[in-house]
C-alpha cells in the first residue's frame, strides 16, 4: 500500500489518543506477554531432554547386569527394561509438547507483529513512505517477520536439550568414573582451545572482507537486475555486466583467501568433534583406566554411550549460529519500523470552522537538516484556485504534501479551518483533504472498491458517475468484469489509468480541500480536459491547491504563488503578475516559449484572465 492509499485508506483503528507519538514497541515488549510460554517451552524440553537419557541409561544398567557374574535377576532386567521405555515416552510426549508450544507461540508472536506493523505503518507521517521502497517494507512485514521463526520456534528447545543432556551426562559420568570424564572431555576442550585461531586479527579481517565482497555481489546484483532495462536501451549493458562479473572476481579471490584461513582450523574442529575420535579418545584412557585396574570394564559403558552426546553443544553452537545472527538482523530491522516515531494525535480534536487553509511561518528541512521551506506564509481561501509554480527543487511538492500532513512542520503551523492540524485529528484531516499526486498505487481489490476507498459504503451510481468525469469510465467497462474487475488479479492498468482511478477517488471523497500535482494528474491531452471540467464543476466552495505546470492552469488560477529556494517569490492573480513583469512573468514567457517550441506555435486561449 502506497502513501496515498494510506492516507485514504485512514478507516483502520484510531491510534490512541496523546500516545502515539513516542518511540513505538521494542522487541522485548512484544515477546513479554509470552514469557510464561518461553518458560513452558523451555521446561518441557528439560523433561523430555533428561527423560530421553532413560533409555541409554537402561542400556548401561543392563550392560553392567548382564555382564556381572552370577545368575541374571529377571526382575531387574525387565524393570530395567521398562524405565527405558518409559523415559523413551516421556522424552517422546514432552518433546512433542515443547514443539508444538514453541511454534503456538511462534505463530502468534509473528502475527501479533505484523498487527503491530501494519498498525505502526498506519500512523507514521506518510512522508516517511517516500524515503522508504515498497520492496523494503514488504521484505520487513514478510521475510523478516518470518525469520524470527528458528529464533522463537527452534533455538530455545534446541539449546535448552543442547546444554541440558551434556550436563546431566556428565554429572552421572561423574559420579562413575571422575579421572575418564576428565579424558572424555579432551575433545571437546581440543575444540574450543581452537576458538581463540578464529578470532585472530587476521581472521576477523577476513571474514569483514567475506561479508564486503558479499555486500558487493548482492548489491551489484540488484543495480544489474533493476537497471538493466534502462542500461540495454542505452547501450551499455557491457559496462554494467562488466561490473557485476568484477564484484563476483573480487569476491572469488577473497573466498579463497577466507578459506584457506578458516579451513585448517575448521577441519582442526570438525576432527576433533567427530565420533570416531571420541570413541578413541575414550577407549584409550578407559583401557589404561581398566588395565591398571582403576576402574571396573563395566564402567566404560556409560562413557562409550554418553560420551558422543558431550560434544552437542558445541555443534549446535556452530550450527544455530548463522539461524540466530539472521533472526537478529531480522529483529533489528522490525525493531527499526516499530520505533519510528508515529504522528502526535491530539487528545482532544479540535473541529475545524470551514475549510479556509492558512500557512503561518512555515519552515520544514527533511533529516539532512538543508531547510526546503523557508518561512512560508500562505493563505488558500475556500472557493478559490491556488496554483504553486518554480523551478525544480524550490519546494513545491514539499509545500503541498503538509496539508494532508505527510510531514509536520519544523517551525510555524498550518491551520485548517482555523485549527492547528495537529490538533485535528487524522480522520478529520482525511475527510476534509483529498489528493492526487505521484506515486498512485491501487489496492489489490475491485475497481469499485478502489474508487470508493474514501466512501466505502457509496452507491455503485455515484462510482460511474466519479468514473466518468475522471474519463475512466469506458476503459473499466472494458475490463473482464467491469467495475467488479479485481486490479492486479484479473487485469492490470496502465500509469495513466491508474491516475485516472486516483482522480475519481478523490472526486468522490468530494473533501472541500483539495491538493493536486498536475504532473500526474492530467496524464493525457484528453483526460486533461476531462479532469479539467470535472474539476471546475466540482470546484463550487472548494479549497484547491495545485502544483500547476501547464500554462492553462496557471491562467485560469485565481492566485498564483510563486516559489524559489523555498521561499515565496511573487504572488497575485496571474494578470497582476504578468503586469508586474517579475519573476513570475520572466517563468511564464520562459514556459511559453518552450509549448511554442514544442508544438510549433502558441496555443491559443492560454492567457490569464
Ligand atoms: N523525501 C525527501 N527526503 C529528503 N529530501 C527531499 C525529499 N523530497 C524532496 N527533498 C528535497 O527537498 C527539496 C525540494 O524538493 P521538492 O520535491 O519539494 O521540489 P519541487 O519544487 O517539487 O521539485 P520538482 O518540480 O522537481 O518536483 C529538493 O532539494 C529535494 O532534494
Amino acid at each position: 500500500m502506497t502513501a496515498t492509499d494510506l492516507a485514504q485508506a485512514r478507516e483502520q483503528p484510531a491510534p490512541p489518543p496523546g500516545a502515539a507519538s513516542g518511540p513505538g514497541e521494542s522487541m522485548a515488549q512484544v515477546l513479554r506477554p509470552y514469557g510464561w510460554a518461553f518458560a513452558a517451552v523451555v521446561l518441557t524440553q528439560v523433561i523430555g531432554a533428561v527423560a530421553g537419557l532413560a533409555p541409554l541409561l537402561a542400556v548401561v544398567e543392563l550392560g553392567r547386569v548382564l555382564l556381572s557374574p552370577g545368575p541374571v535377576d529377571h526382575g531387574h532386567v525387565w524393570t530395567v527394561v521398562t524405565a527405558g521405555a518409559a523415559g523413551l515416552l516421556v522424552r517422546l510426549l514432552f518433546t512433542a509438547a515443547s514443539s508444538g508450544i514453541g511454534h503456538v507461540v511462534d505463530g502468534q508472536v509473528q502475527l501479533t507483529l505484523r498487527r503491530r506493523l501494519a498498525a505502526r505503518l498506519g500512523r507514521v507521517p506518510i512522508g516517511w513512505f517516500s524515503r522508504r521502497g515498497t520492496g523494503e517494507l514488504a521484505k520487513v512485514v514478510g521475510e523478516d517477520v518470518s525469520a524470527v521463526h528458528p529464533f522463537i520456534a527452534h533455538s530455545p528447545g534446541e539449546l535448552v536439550s543442547a546444554f541440558v543432556v551434556p550436563l546431566v551426562s556428565l554429572v552421572y559420568l561423574a559420579a562413575v568414573d571422575w579421572r575418564l570424564t576428565l579424558i572424555t572431555l579432551i575433545p571437546v576442550g581440543m575444540a574450543v582451545s581452537l576458538v581463540p585461531l578464529l578470532m585472530l586479527p587476521a581472521r576477523l579481517r577476513e571474514q569483514e572482507e567475506f561479508d564486503a565482497a558479499m555486500g558487493r555481489i548482492a548489491s551489484s546484483v540488484v543495480e544489474f537486475v533493476q537497471g538493466i532495462a534502462v542500461v540495454k536501451a542505452f547501450g551499455g549493458s557491457g559496462r554494467a555486466h562488466r561490473k557485476f562479473l568484477k564484484a563476483a572476481d573480487d569476491f572469488v579471490s577473497v573466498f579463497f583467501r577466507w578459506v584457506r584461513g578458516m579451513s585448517l582450523v575448521a577441519a582442526g574442529m570438525q576432527l576433533a568433534l567427530s565420533p570416531p575420535f571420541v570413541l578413541l579418545v575414550v577407549l584409550v584412557g578407559g583401557a589404561a583406566l581398566i588395565t591398571s585396574g582403576g576402574m571396573a570394564p563395566a564402567d566404560l559403558l556409560p562413557f562409550l554411550l554418553l560420551g558422543l552426546g558431550l560434544t552437542a553443544p558445541v555443534a549446535a553452537l556452530g550450527h544455530g549460529f548463522d539461524d540466530l545472527q539472521a533472526a537478529r538482523r531480522a529483529v533489528g530491522r522490525i525493531k527499526d519500523v516499530l520505533e519510528v516515531p508515529s504522528l502526535p494525535e491530539p487528545v482532544d480534536p479540535v473541529a475545524p470552522q470551514g475549510h479556509r487553509v492558512e500557512l503561518r511561518d512555515v519552515r520544514f528541512g527533511y533529516d539532512d537538516g538543508y531547510e526546503v521551506l523557508r518561512g512560508i506564509d500562505l493563505v488558500l481561501e475556500p472557493g478559490t484556485v491556488t496554483a504553486v509554480v518554480g523551478p525544480s527543487g524550490s519546494g513545491k511538492s514539499t509545500l503541498v504534501q503538509l496539508l494532508p500532513r505527510f510531514f509536520d512542520p519544523a517551525h510555524g503551523s498550518v491551520l485548517l479551518g482555523g485549527v492547528d492540524l495537529r490538533d485535528l485529528g487524522s480522520r478529520e484531516l482525511y475527510r476534509k483533504v483529498s489528493f492526487v499526486f505521484q506515486d498512485v498505487r491501487l489496492l489489490r481489490a475491485s475497481v469499485a472498491d478502489n474508487i470508493a476507498l474514501a466512501v466505502p459504503h457509496a452507491d455503485r451510481d455515484d462510482v460511474v458517475r466519479v468514473a466518468r468525469l475522471a474519463n475512466i469510465h469506458d476503459r473499466i467497462l472494458d475490463l473482464p468484469r467491469g467495475y467488479d474487475t479485481v486490479l492486479g488479479d484479473d487485469a492490470r492498468l496502465s500509469g495513466g489509468e491508474a491516475q485516472r482511478i486516483s482522480i475519481a477517488r478523490a472526486l468522490l471523497a468530494d473533501a472541500p480541500v483539495l491538493v493536486l500535482d498536475e504532473a500526474t494528474a492530467f496524464a493525457d491531452p484528453q483526460t486533461e480536459q476531462a479532469v479539467r471540467r470535472a474539476l471546475a464543476t466540482l470546484q463550487g466552495d472548494r479549497t484547491t491547491l495545485v502544483i500547476a505546470h501547464r500554462l492553462e492552469t496557471v491562467a485560469d488560477a485565481d492566485t498564483v504563488v510563486m516559489l524559489e529556494n523555498g521561499s515565496i517569490a511573487e504572488r497575485g492573480s496571474p494578470a497582476e503578475l504578468l503586469a508586474r513583469d517579475g519573476r513570475f512573468a520572466a517563468f511564464w514567457r520562459s514556459q511559453r516559449s518552450a509549448v511554442a517550441d514544442a508544438s510549433g506555435g502558441v496555443r491559443q486561449g492560454d492567457e490569464p484572465r
